[in-house]
């Protein structure tokens, strides 16, 4: 099975349609008002019409209400959920069971400490993404173009299924598919030109290098399938 791309903060048609071109899977559109890459609902409607049926449509959300996830939910219309916020174990059930959408949960890395509170989440979320844990002082909870210790994820029963993020671009994927075992990979920042500005060249080469990556014999490398919860 390969690995799953999923390019986060689109927020235009030239790069959604950029993404989609290259064979991107799932895509990103962030509903977090301090965001250089947050879209309006309306404009994430647009976006999502255009991309649905060619890849899964996510709408990032953080420690959101439910007033504005039915909001969003009624009218972009997405395959998932993302929680990038501090949601708790019970509140991800809850936002699982309420809107009856796939829910993928993102956990901040920095430590090993952070890893222990990985398979709580796993139990009740459809995916989890591991993502760098914002620098001290960052106006987000993700989309920092930070990386954090892959090697922390040695520590993951090999049964977990997760997507791996944090500060990924074309140069450094390679790497990082080589020393993790993830369902799918996702980037914001290492495919921009500026914050918040989405490059086609640079979403391209990133698709591409994930595409062409191949696992040396001796890395004996198996991807975890996905868990589903019930
Ligand atoms: O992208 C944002 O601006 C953002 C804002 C608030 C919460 C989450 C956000 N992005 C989350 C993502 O899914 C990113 O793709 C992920 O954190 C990786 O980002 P990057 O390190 O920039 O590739």
């Amino acid at each position: 099975m390969s690995v799953i791309v999923k390019i986060c903060g689109l927020s235009t048609e030239e790069t959604l349609d950029a993404a989609l071109d290259a064979g991107v899977d799932m895509v990103g559109f962030v509903f977090f008002p301090k965001s250089p890459r947050a879209v309006s609902i309306e404009r994430a409607a647009a976006l999502a019409a255009r991309a649905r049926g060619r890849a899964e449509i996510v709408a990032l959300t953080v420690d959101m209400d439910d007033a504005g996830l039915a909001a969003i939910v009624d009218t972009v219309k997405p395959d998932w959920l993302q929680l990038h916020g501090g949601e708790s174990v019970a509140r991800v059930a809850e936002i699982r069971q309420r809107f009856g959408l796939k829910v993928m949960k993102a956990l901040g890395i920095r430590s090993a400490e952070d890893i222990a509170g990985v398979p709580a989440y796993a139990e009740v979320a459809d995916r989890l993404l591991l993502d760098a844990k914002p620098p001290k002082g960052a106006a987000h909870p993700g989309g920092n173009g930070v990386t954090f210790d892959w090697h922390l994820l040695d520590a993951l029963d090999p049964g977990l299924s997760y997507m791996l993020s944090g500060g990924l671009d074309a140069d450094n994927v390679a790497e990082a598919l080589a020393l993790t075992r993830p369902f799918g990979i996702d980037a914001s920042s290492g495919v921009e030109s500026a914050p918040g500005i989405k490059d086609p060249a640079r979403i391209r080469a990133f698709i591409a290098a994930i595409r062409g990556f191949r696992p040396t014999a001796d890395q004996g490398r198996t991807i975890a399938g996905e868990r589903i919860s019930s």
